[in-house]
C-alpha cells in the first residue's frame, strides 16, 4: 500500500538533508521520484540543506495542482513512482488533499517534510491538513538544542535577537545570524518566556561577586 508519510521537526532538524537522501536511495534503486520544493531559502526550483546537498526541485506555488501534474506525467508516458515534498509546510490545504488523492488513486508514495509549526505556535495551513490526512507522522529524532541543553522544539522569529510575536505567518529565513529577521529553536518553556539566547546571555549573567584582591 503506497503511503502519505510527514516527517516533521523543528527548523534545522534536518528534514532537507532527510528529503535528498530518501530521494537518493529510492533513485538509485531505480525508483523514478519527483522533488518538490516551496520557497526554499536558496530561491526557486530549488531544494538545499544546511549540509550543503542541493538538488532541483519542482516549485509549489499556491497555484500548482499535484493531481493534474502526475496524471499529466503518467499520460505521457513517464514513470512517477514517489513524490518527495519538502517546505510542505506552505502548501495549501487543497495541495495536501491532491497529494492524499495520488496516494490513494494512483498507489504512489509520498514523503512530506515540513515543520509543523509558526513562530506564534500556530499550525501551518499545509502541516495541519497533512496531521489530518497522513497515513504516518514521523518526528525527526536529531533536533537543534535550546540555548539551555534542552530538546529545541519551538520555532521562535528573533529580530536582533529578541523574539517577536507579530508580523506575517511566512517569511522566508534562516537560523544563522545573516538576515535582520531570524529564527531560533527554543525548548517550550524558554518559547513561552521569549527568552532568546541574546536575552538570556543579557539577563541571566550573574553578577560578578564582592572581591576585594587587596592582601590582608
Ligand atoms: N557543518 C555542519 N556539520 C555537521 N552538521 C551540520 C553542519 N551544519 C549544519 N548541520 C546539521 O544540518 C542539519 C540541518 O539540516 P537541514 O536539512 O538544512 O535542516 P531542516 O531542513 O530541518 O531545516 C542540522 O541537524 C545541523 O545540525
Ligand atoms: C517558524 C517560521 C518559519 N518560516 C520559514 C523560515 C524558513 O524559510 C522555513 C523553514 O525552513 P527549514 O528548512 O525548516 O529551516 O519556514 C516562516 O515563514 N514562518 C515561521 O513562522
Amino acid at each position: 500500500m503506497a503511503e502519505l508519510v510527514f516527517h516533521s521537526g523543528p527548523m534545522d532538524c534536518g528534514k532537507s538533508t532527510m528529503a535528498l537522501q530518501l530521494d537518493h536511495v529510492h533513485s538509485t534503486h531505480g525508483r523514478k521520484g519527483r522533488v518538490f520544493s516551496s520557497q526554499d531559502r536558496a530561491g526557486e526550483g530549488v531544494i538545499t540543506s544546511r549540509l550543503g546537498l542541493s538538488a532541483r526541485a519542482i516549485e509549489v506555488d499556491a497555484g500548482f495542482d499535484f493531481w493534474r501534474y502526475v496524471i499529466s506525467e503518467l499520460t505521457s508516458g513517464k514513470i512517477v513512482d514517489y513524490l518527495v515534498c519538502d517546505e510542505a509546510q506552505f502548501y495549501t490545504a487543497e495541495q495536501i488533499d491532491q497529494l492524499a488523492r495520488v496516494v490513494d488513486e494512483l498507489q504512489l508514495d509520498v514523503y512530506a517534510f515540513g515543520i509543523m509549526a509558526d513562530f506564534r505556535t500556530e499550525l501551518f495551513p499545509g502541516s495541519k491538513r497533512l496531521v489530518e490526512l497522513a497515513d504516518r507522522l514521523e518526528m525527526l529524532s536529531l533536533g537543534p538544542l535550546c540555548w539551555c541543553g534542552a530538546r529545541g522544539t519551538h520555532n521562535a522569529r528573533t529580530v536582533d535577537g529578541l523574539m517577536v510575536t507579530e508580523g506575517s505567518q511566512v517569511v522566508v529565513g534562516d537560523t544563522d545570524d545573516g538576515g535582520e529577521v531570524r529564527y531560533e529553536v527554543l525548548c517550550r518553556m524558554h518559547h513561552r518566556r521569549r527568552m532568546t539566547a541574546t536575552r538570556a546571555r543579557a539577563t541571566l549573567s550573574p553578577d560578578p561577586l564582592p572581591f576585594d584582591d587587596t592582601p590582608q
